[in-house]
């Protein structure tokens, strides 16, 4: 009988469940050469809770769903003056107010820090606890400037220029996501091999 694979190998490649086109492009592209990529659209219910228990949550449904290994992952948005609100929430705000009044948000404070975070969730499949992977990056929310391409980048400035006004490869050095996908990258290279 074949010995069983260790606990926590991981596959040949990653499922990344996800139906947003700039989230998949981006971790396309922070994964090249380091692991095959697959993707699946699968609508996901959401809950409200901790930015680790939207994740958690997800990536159990996501395994459910698909019946197999999965990747997931949530973003969030958290502004300094409403202690972290919206969070996991910003994507009803952004479809609600748009990338030309999000800004509007935080005009009765001084405060107009924000943080964007970003959470992996990977699970061998159903019934495997989920492995999470967190990057946050600091920033400020802005008056949009630059393409309106991909949700409020145009509106979260970093040290002087907005996600939206920077070469793709340059906010993936220093996003959130590029940080989250940074502990996973770690993560797989140290089991793979197992
Ligand atoms: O780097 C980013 N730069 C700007 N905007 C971003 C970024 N990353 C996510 N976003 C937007 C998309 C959505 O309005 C909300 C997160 O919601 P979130 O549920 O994680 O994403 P989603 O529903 O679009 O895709 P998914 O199918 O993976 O859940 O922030
Ligand atoms: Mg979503």
């Amino acid at each position: 009988m074949a010995p069983s694979a260790p606990k926590e190998a991981v596959p040949k490649h990653l499922n990344f469940i996800t139906g947003n086109k700039n989230k998949l492009a981006e971790v396309q592209a922070i994964l090249t050469g380091v692991i095959e990529l697959r993707n699946q659209n699968v609508e996901l219910v959401e809950i409200q809770g901790t930015v680790e228990e939207v994740t958690l949550d997800k990536c159990r449904r996501a395994a459910e769903a698909v019946q197999g290994p999965v990747l997931v992952e949530d973003t969030c948005l958290c502004f300094r003056a409403m202690n972290d609100l919206p969070g996991p929430y910003i994507k009803w705000f952004m479809q609600s107010l748009g990338p030309q009044n999000l800004h509007k948000m935080l005009s009765g404070f001084d405060d107009k820090s924000a943080q964007a975070v970003c959470t992996f969730g990977y699970s061998a499949g159903p019934g495997h606890e989920p492995v999470l992977f967190q990057g946050r990056t600091d920033g400020k929310l802005v008056e949009s400037r630059g393409p309106t391409v991909f949700g409020w980048d145009s509106c979260f400035e970093y040290e002087g220029q907005t996600y939206a006004e920077m070469e793709k490869s340059e906010k993936n050095k220093i996003s959130h996501r590029g940080k989250a996908l940074g502990k996973l990258k770690q993560w797989l290279a140290s089991h793979v091999d197992e």
